[in-house]
């Protein structure tokens, strides 16, 4: 008989959590690499779950991959350490029980923390020397990322013929992290060759019935549960997990009645807990049919206000549109700041662009100041959003507050890191990447959050990222422009351009996307400024031609202001005819400035209107 053949006619149970057993007993090394270093250890908490009941058990080697090995300088071991985990649970399970090669995911929530091919190369090493050791089937557990779960099961499948379990594991009742509803997820895994699913992890027995209690018994596969023994908590800094053996004996039971076959224990777990639905489940039958629980998720659009102008993607495409970055300011006090909104707005821009904390210096919150000006100057805050400050919850709540606020149009970049700021100890957060972020932001215009949860209603943001021509290689800049819209940005804001020739090759490298792009002018303020602009800031050379034009100048403030405008004016009629969007940049508050150089661009779009008029 083999495990599959087993399952059509018996509960099995498994073994329960490995990694908190050993933290639980002081160790807190790399917990693969005891394979070779105390393997007795290892075989003898196999053979304690064995002892409890476990007609399953897994190998040591959730993380011994080569990127997580890698953390401890074991990476050179994957080999020794997946071949020993094997050798040590069959020495265990002495054919009397099957053995699984268990497989951990890699990714949880930071997407682009390691590349699909990195993850893929990984996987096969591992996946090769497990089934070298002939052991019963694989387990691929504690997956929050779907897509790799999906890429790595696709890849197994191919491999053997053995038996392979997927287990996701879940933030969330009933939904994957990319808002995926567990019974699709099944029936997905099902498709491309699971033999059992299931979930583990994260989750104890309370969220995991409700979860299954929305999902069919599956009709080509088996399901398997692995909780958790229960939520975390945080002691004398460290984790611990409630001790509960009677309470998993009655979840058994219900475990069985959603369906479950394979029932198992992940973080917290120990011996106890699987002797204890051991016990309870001992020669009851699995069940084939259950009653589902229907729990739609609600996910409203919000109805468009009537009077709301069109997102600036939309806007930019049909035609010319300016908006202007006016920094929020770094003391205390509005008063320039809103007369510079109230100017511009004069002027006749389409949105107000304003920092998040800019070269990571603290200046007044910009969704506090864009609030003030959607309600007292009415008009539109393009607010920056950085990953630099707020971490996973502080970006959702972030987000959840600006659509709050009907502030639609945000800009995702991973921002300045803190060690250029005021403040060069203070922790740079990035537990998103831009391009992480631009995705959250999607999601949550579908009404999903991180986690998957419904939002209860779809989001209308308008996402904007960022541009850097100013590298050396602009074919490289372009390859994350694509990533990017492949995440979902619907436009461009680039960094400050200072010469004609750039932006054509901006326009030659960028023709072919269909994204709009605002191209960034920041006008010069002074011969020093355009020294400072040249020398100090990385990637932007300014030409002799210009530094020579402000240095002719530097004795007199405003006529250098005059000449600043000139320069920014030629760069504008450069990008005037290639480019719909013009992102002008106001230089410490000097709001004239870009007052004056919004007017230069409606002056051209009249002209240009009264030309074609005139040309009928
Ligand atoms: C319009 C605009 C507004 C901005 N507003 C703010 C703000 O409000 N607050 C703030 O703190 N910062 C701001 N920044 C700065 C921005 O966060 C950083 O300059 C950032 O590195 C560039 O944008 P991004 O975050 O989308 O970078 P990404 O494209 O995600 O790049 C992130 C990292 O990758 C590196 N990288 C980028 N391009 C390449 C390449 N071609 N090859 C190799 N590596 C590369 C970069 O050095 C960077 O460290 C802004 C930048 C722009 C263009
Ligand atoms: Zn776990």
């Amino acid at each position: 008989m083999g495990l599959l053949e087993d399952l059509k006619t018996q509960i099995l149970i498994a073994d329960g959590a490995m990694g908190t057993l050993l933290y639980s007993h002081g160790i807190s090394s790399c917990f693969e690499e005891l394979n070779l270093l105390n393997n007795d250890e290892i075989q003898k908490i196999h053979e304690a779950y064995l002892q409890a009941g476990a007609k399953i058990i897994q190998t040591n080697t959730y993380g011994a991959n080569y990127p997580k090995l890698a953390r401890y300088g074991l990476e050179e071991s994957v080999k020794e350490i997946n071949i020993a985990g094997a050798r040590i649970a069959k020495k265990a399970a002495k054919d009397k029980a099957y053995v699984l090669g268990t497989i951990g995911g890699i990714r949880s929530f930071k997407k682009n923390t390691i590349s699909m091919d990195e993850i893929k190369r990984s996987f096969r090493e591992q996946l090769f020397y497990l089934l070298s050791e002939n052991i019963d089937g694989i387990l691929l557990e504690t997956f929050y990322d779907f897509e790799e779960l999906k890429t790595l099961l696709s890849i197994a499948r191919k491999e053997t013929n053995k038996p392979i379990v997927t287990n996701v594991s879940l933030h969330e009742i009933g939904v994957l992290q990319d808002g995926t509803h567990l019974s699709d997820a099944f029936l997905e895994l099902e498709e491309l060759g699971a033999d059992i699913v299931g979930l583990n992890c994260r989750l104890g027995p309370y969220h995991m019935i409700r979860s299954l209690e929305e999902v069919p018994v599956p009709k080509h596969s088996f399901l398997s549960v692995y909780p958790n023994a229960s939520l975390p908590d945080y002691r004398d800094g460290r984790l611990v997990y409630e001790t509960n053996e009677s309470y998993f004996a009655e979840s058994a039971i219900k475990f069985r009645e959603q369906g479950a076959r394979l029932i198992g224990g992940c973080c917290g777990t120990s011996p106890k807990h699987i002797e204890a639905m051991a016990r309870t489940l001992k020669g009851l039958r699995p069940i084939s049919e259950k009653i589902v629980k229907h729990r739609p998720i609600e996910v409203n659009s919000i109805p468009e206000p009537s009077d709301a102008t069109p997102p600036l993607y939309e806007t930019v495409k049909h035609r010319h549109s300016v908006i202007v970055e006016l920094d929020p300011p770094k003391k205390l006090g509005i008063s320039r700041f809103l007369e510079g909104a109230k100017a511009l707005k004069e002027a006749g821009i389409d949105a107000l662009t304003l920092a998040d904390n800019s070269l990571a210096s603290p200046r007044i919150s910009n969704s506090a100041i864009g609030s003030i000006i959607k309600q007292e100057v009415n008009v539109k805050p393009l607010i920056h959003i950085t990953c630099r400050d707020r971490n996973l919850i502080g970006l959702q709540s972030h987000l959840m507050g600006l659509h709050t606020l009907g502030m639609n149009e945000v800009l995702a970049v991973t921002g300045d890191p803190s060690k250029i700021g005021d403040f060069p100890g203070a922790t740079s957060v990035y537990d998103l990447s831009s391009f992480d972020l631009i995705s959250l932001i999607k999601q949550f215009n579908e009404g999903i959050s991180y986690s998957g949860k419904s939002l209860g209603q779809k989001t209308n943001f308008s996402i904007a990222a960022a541009f850097n021509p100013n590298v050396r290689h602009l074919d490289k800049a372009v390859l994350r422009l694509e990533k990017k819209i492949s995440c979902g940005a619907h436009y461009f804001i680039t960094q400050p351009l200072y010469s004609e020739n750039q932006i054509l090759e901006v326009y030659e490298h960028t023709k072919h996307l269909k994204t709009p792009i605002y191209i960034g002018i920041m006008p010069l303020t002074s011969a020093r400024n355009a020294d400072f602009i040249h020398h100090e800031v990385p990637g932007i050379t300014l030409s002799q031609t210009i530094r020579d034009r402000m240095n002719a100048v530097s004795h007199d403030p405003l006529a250098s202001e005059l000449e600043g405008l000139s320069i920014a004016k030629s760069l504008i009629d450069a990008a005037y005819d290639l480019f719909n969007g013009i992102y002008l940049i106001t230089p410490f508050l000097r709001y004239e400035m870009t007052v004056e150089l919004t007017k230069y661009i409606h002056a051209k779009q009249l002209v240009n209107a009264e030309r074609r008029f005139i040309n009928g």
